[in-house]
């Protein structure tokens, strides 16, 4: 049930659903943007972020709708003061100086020139205002693109992947920046690929998997839940990894917990002896077949996450 405290969100998606030539690349996508809160959209390539960021701005047909503070972008006198939006780097004449470039696009939304001065300091890019836009390193060109989508003084801000390009002193910019914006009661939704990237930028998480919102949650649980391990039991293992990968779960292999030698012993015939393994060579009713290797302690392990010594390392399935 939503919390009658929470404050309303300034922007909410219900239901984009996207196909591409017959095949679908959005599935009931839905969300909200909340005052105060940076909300990182994360999700492999192709999953579909940039794909619902343009269907939340008007920019792609599709089914479901988005409303920005109760309306739909389209109803608003001045959308430029309700979302600004920078989707990968500044589209421009490459001949335009930047200061040239943000004139422009402050006069078609109907802004003050002086405007894109300020907000040139404000994004730590006044002494690129003569620089062409064609001359502009990839990370300057996502600077200036969050210059222009914040002519309008907008409520909210979308930006698709603006990390790309930028050094990590400029991801330590853009976080501070991002925490500003929403600090004074604004909502963000930033988009990327890279988990430790949204743990830097984001409060809130969306996470997208083959175009289905597979968790929304805080990023500090999301976090927990990444960086810990889950373990399951199952008396039918390979049926709960087949619907797991179905509903967009990770690709997986049961991954055995680790022999002991009683497991060894109960499992047929071959005898354990020290300084030998077990080896998974099969299920037999949701459970794992042990075989007692050959190979010499210490064995490599088939987790990254286990130092090669480690004598909790499991085996994956064959
Ligand atoms: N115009 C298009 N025509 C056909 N397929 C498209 C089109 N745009 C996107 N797709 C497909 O839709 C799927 C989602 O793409 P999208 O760009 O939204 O993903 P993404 O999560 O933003 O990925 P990335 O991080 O690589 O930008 C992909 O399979 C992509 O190939």
């Amino acid at each position: 049930m939503a919390d009658p405290a929470a404050p309303s969100p300034l922007a909410t998606a219900r239901g984009l659903t996207k196909d591409f030539r017959g095949r679908r690349v959005l599935s009931d996508v839905s969300l909200q943007l909340s005052p105060h809160r940076v909300t990182g959209f994360l999700g492999a390539n192709g999953a579909g972020k940039t794909t619902a960021i343009r269907m939340m701005l008007g920019l792609l047909p599709g089914e479901g709708e988005t409303l920005f503070m109760g309306r739909s972008l389209a109803q608003w006198r001045a959308p430029a003061e309700v979302v600004g939006a920078a989707l990968g780097g500044v589209a421009g004449h490459p001949e335009h100086s930047v200061r040239t470039h943000l004139r422009m696009v402050a006069a078609g939304i109907g802004v003050p020139d002086e405007r894109g001065g300020e907000i040139l300091s404000r994004v730590g890019m006044q002494e690129a205002a003569r620089l062409r836009l064609g001359r502009l390193s990839l990370g300057m060109g996502q600077r200036v693109a969050i210059a222009q989508a914040l002519l309008g003084d907008p409520r909210v801000l979308i930006l698709d992947e603006p990390t790309n390009g930028l050094d990590p002193h400029s991801v330590r910019w853009l976080r501070g920046f991002l925490r500003d914006f929403a600090d004074g009661g604004r909502a963000v939704l930033v988009s990327s690929h890279q988990l430790a990237e949204m743990e830097q930028l984001a409060d809130e998480v969306v996470v997208l998997t083959r175009g289905r919102v597979v968790a929304d949650t805080s990023m500090a649980d999301l976090s927990k839940i990444a960086h810990g391990r889950v373990g399951v039991e199952s008396p039918a293992l390979d049926k709960l990894t087949q619907l797991v990968e179905q509903r967009g779960g990770p690709s997986s292999s049961p991954v055995p917990v680790p022999p002991t030698s009683q497991d060894c012993r109960d499992s047929g015939s071959e005898t354990w002896r020290p300084n030998t393994r077990c080896r998974c060579t099969g299920w037999t009713s949701g459970r794992p077949r042990w075989r007692s290797s050959t190979f010499p302690l210490p064995i490599r392990n088939t987790r990254a996450d286990e130092s090669p010594g480690d004598q909790r390392g499991g085996y994956r399935h064959p």
